[in-house]
């Protein structure tokens, strides 16, 4: 089988994450330091450690198949790369902020204005599609900085907890787009290849889906166990196994990470005690 060649981030905010996903689909790899490249054990896999903001050409010429890369780097540079799964980590906003101390009363205002950022194509398509112009900065890292040193008005950068706008006395006041880690595809990918990210990604499903989920089990008397499944839906319906005390039974359930809180009061309302909730590995659906 021909490996699946995949672009990670060679070091930054993305690499910890998507190495951790790997491992967690069971993708062991041989991980010299400062090795650029390096195979997977136990699976058709090629890892380039790459730039993040390098990966989106490398995927466009096929010099890679794949990429674990920010979605904002994609919409900025990655013309004609499809994205086959978020990844649910690295989650981020890319916006305009402006000066704390200066007053925004609609997009309108950013009219004729100054804005610094990393992302000049995502900019001028979102001054072009609110038919506004504007004077361009493109800098590469620190952008926070620019109104503070009298270079633009306005900036348009990552933004995740808003502490770094906060630092330097700015504020959010458009969003342009939402990010998150994905799995992205080269155009030019072979079947082979294909194949091989086929399998990847049904790996990827069963973690994420995985993570989402919590395993819920309970003890509950008989007479309550109507009210208390049709709090637990289950992934098909829960399990319900007579406990040794008659009269009585253990119920097994899939929940909702999200809903977990609200759905533990319910039971313990209804009369469910023991409520056991534990982390699952993997989800095959
Ligand atoms: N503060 C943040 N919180 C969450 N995600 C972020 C944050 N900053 C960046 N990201 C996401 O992580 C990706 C990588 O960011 P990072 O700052 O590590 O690299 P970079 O400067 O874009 O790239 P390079 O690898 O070329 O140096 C970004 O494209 C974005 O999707
Ligand atoms: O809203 P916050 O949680 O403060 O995050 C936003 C900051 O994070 C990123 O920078 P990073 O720390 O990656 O530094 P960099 O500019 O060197 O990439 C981004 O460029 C912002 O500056
Ligand atoms: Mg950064």
């Amino acid at each position: 089988m021909r490996k699946l060649k995949i672009a990670v981030q060679k070091s930054g905010r993305l690499h910890d994450d998507s190495m951790k996903i790997l491992k967690e689909v069971g993708i062991s790899i041989d991980n010299g330091r400062d090795q650029l490249k390096a195979s997977a054990k136990n699976f058709p896999l090629e890892v380039f450690y790459l730039r993040n903001g390098d990966i989106p050409q490398y995927l466009v010429d096929g010099v890679v198949d794949a990429a674990i890369i920010g979605e904002n780097i994609l919409i900025e540079n990655g013309n004609n790369i499809s994205i086959v799964e978020k990844l649910g980590f690295s989650s981020c906003r890319v916006s305009v902020a402006i000066p704390k101390s200066e007053t925004y009363s609609g997009i309108q205002d950013l009219n004729g204005k100054r804005i610094a950022t990393s992302y000049p194509n995502t900019v001028t398509t979102f001054l072009k599609n609110n038919n506004l112009e504007a004077q361009l900065h493109i800098i590469n890292g620190s952008v926070e900085i620019a109104p503070n040193i009298g270079l633009a008005d306005a900036i348009v950068d990552i933004v995740s907890s808003g502490s770094t706008l906060f630092k330097n006395n700015l504020q959010e006041v458009e969003v342009l787009l939402q990010s998150e880690a994905v799995l992205a595809v080269s155009p030019k990918i072979y079947q082979e290849e294909l194949d091989v990210l086929n399998k990847l990604q049904f790996r990827l499903q069963s973690v994420l889906k995985a993570r989402k989920s919590r395993y819920v089990l309970l003890n509950a008397p008989n007479e309550k166990l109507e009210k208390i499944i049709q709090i637990l839906p289950g992934v098909k319906s829960p399990t319900v196994l007579p406990l040794a005390e008659s009269g009585w039974s253990s119920l097994h359930s899939v929940i909702d990470k999200n809903d977990f809180w609200e759905i533990i009061d319910e039971l313990k309302i209804v009369g469910a005690e023991g409520i056991l909730v534990c982390p699952i590995e993997n989800m095959v659906l």
